[in-house]
């Protein structure tokens, strides 16, 4: 069945973008095949301080909704893992399904997940801006987390409770004390992989750290991130949904896992 939809889903209107980028060799999102990742007792645990105050504001880009950070200095950070460097978070967005059967970006062993989370971050020791890390292949490090349908989850529900103000594209407000690590997984354990964005201009910049645990949140809590609108005010409404690239080839590369 996920193969099927997932072709569907390469040919769908909203993916005009090609299945992957001509002579993309690292391309996202991708299956993880458990079996077939490789533990690296090199890896270090993944070190985040995030602070709250550098959160800005929530807006839906008519794609997702984001909640971007200042990154205007070493504030909110991550470091550790498989990085050589510190990294600046910049923003956070999920994707999602339009029904709980299909939604995240990556699968592990095929196993889909109804929504995951992207926290974003750029590599502003070697780059002088974001817009010049997107290019290079050490520029960007993006954590992974997948959700999963179960118990409410109480740091979710801010950001779900500020959702009917960005319902448009093109809409943001102000949102400004809120601290994304309540959104990761306590479990230290990670896959990693050397992927791209998964949305134009699908760059071969990110170092993926996909966690192996998801969160668990509500039914109330996907069906709200589905009221979101691709469209702007007045325009016909499109509701915000499966704003998910299709999986792309593995190629020629492992992924990494942090745990045995
Ligand atoms: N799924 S993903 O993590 O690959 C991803 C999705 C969306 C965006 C985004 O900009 O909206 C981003 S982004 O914040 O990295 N922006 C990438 C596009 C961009 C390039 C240069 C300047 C501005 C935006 C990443
Ligand atoms: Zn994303």
């Amino acid at each position: 069945a996920c193969s099927s939809y997932r072709l569907r889903d390469a040919l769908h209107p909203l993916w005009q973008s090609p299945l992957s980028i001509p002579g993309g060799t690292r391309q996202s999102p991708i299956n993880i095949q458990w079996r077939d990742s490789i533990y690296d007792p090199f890896l270090k645990p993944l070190k985040i301080s995030y602070d709250p105050t550098t959160c800005l504001h929530i807006w839906n880009n008519g794609y997702s909704f984001l909640v971007e950070f200042d990154d205007s200095a070493d504030r909110s950070v991550i470091t550790g893992g498989p990085l050589e460097n510190q990294y600046r978070l910049k923003q956070f967005h999920f994707h999602w399904g339009a029904i709980n059967e299909w939604g995240s970006e990556h699968t592990v062993d095929s196993k889909v997940y109804p929504a995951e989370l992207h926290l974003v971050h750029w590599n502003a020791v070697v780059y002088p801006t974001f817009e010049e890390a997107v290019m290079e292949g050490n520029g960007l490090a993006v954590i992974g987390v997948f959700l999963k349908l179960g118990e409410h989850h109480e740091g979710l529900q801010m950001l779900v409770d500020a959702l009917p103000a960005v319902k448009h594209k093109d809409t943001v407000i102000e949102f400004d004390v809120f601290d994304p690590s309540c959104l990761i997984p306590s479990c230290p354990d990670y896959w990693t992989y050397a992927g791209s964005l998964t949305t134009p201009p699908l760059t071969e910049s990110v170092t993926w750290i996909i966690k192996k645990k998801p969160i668990e949140v509500d039914e109330n809590q996907l069906e709200a991130f589905r009221m979101l609108l691709f469209t702007s005010d007045g325009e016909e409404e499109k509701r915000m949904v499966d704003n998910f690239r299709p999986l792309q080839p593995l190629m020629n590369r492992t992924v990494r896992s942090s745990f045995q």
